[in-house]
């Protein structure tokens, strides 16, 4: 059984920045879904090359068996490791769906970090982030942002309400959003 934290956030929360920097210093695999869509995208051969680019550039969500089946193959793929950072999912109610499907009995839910930050800054880091992505623009980003409030926000309430979320506050320095972050690892581990 794998043990598994999802890691959400609105666009440019942080997410990323944060499980490196816990894959580095706590034993855990840091798995983006968006990174991994974007590998797929760019795999040769791949049949589903121009539907997730299509879905990234729109700020839409790529259908769950795709996603999920690319996460559990990562998984499978990955050494041993105290669990997994899911960054970036599930980012709907059919991806949740989709994963408990998939998963049941092979990944057990620590908790979800819920990174929250403004939405207003979070665009202005996109937007400054640099890495060529093709969803880093003012257009994309407004869809992102719209799918995030309609489709994320209610998933994160959803984990709220069963008291499997930690909210830490993302619009501060990374130094002390990471050091809020380890205290919640290290509180999780000490309960297991
Ligand atoms: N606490 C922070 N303070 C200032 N800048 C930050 C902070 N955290 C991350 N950044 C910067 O903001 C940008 C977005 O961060 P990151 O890629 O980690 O976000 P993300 O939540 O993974 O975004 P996405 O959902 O778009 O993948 C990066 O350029 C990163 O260096
Ligand atoms: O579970 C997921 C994760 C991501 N996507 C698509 O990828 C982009 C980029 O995701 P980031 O987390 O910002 O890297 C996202 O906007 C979606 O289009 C997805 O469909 N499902
Ligand atoms: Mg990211």
């Amino acid at each position: 059984m794998h043990n598994v934290v999802f890691v959400l956030g609105p666009p440019g929360s942080g997410k990323g920045t944060i499980c490196a920097k816990i894959q580095e210093n706590l034993n855990y695999v840091h798995l983006s879904a968006g990174d991994l869509l974007r590998a797929e995208r760019q795999r040769e051969g791949s049949e589903f090359g121009a539907l997730i680019e299509s879905h990234i550039r729109n700020g839409s969500i790529v259908p769950v068996e795709i996603t999920c089946s690319l996460l559990e193959n990562a998984m499978k793929a990955s050494g041993d490791a105290k669990g997994f950072l899911v960054d970036g999912f599930p980012r709907n109610e059919d991806n949740l769906q989709g994963w408990n499907k998939q998963m049941n009995g092979k990944a057990f839910i620590q908790f979800v970090l819920f990174l929250s930050c403004p939405v207003p800054i979070c665009i202005e880091r996109c937007l400054n982030r640099g890495q060529g992505r093709t969803d880093d623009n003012e257009e994309s980003l407004k869809k992102r942002v719209e799918t995030y409030n309609q489709q994320t926000f209610p998933i994160i309430e959803h984990f709220k309400k069963s008291e499997l979320a930690r909210e830490v506050k993302s619009e501060r320095p990374v130094d002390e959003v990471y050091a809020d972050v380890v205290n919640v690892f290290n509180e999780a581990n000490k309960q297991k």
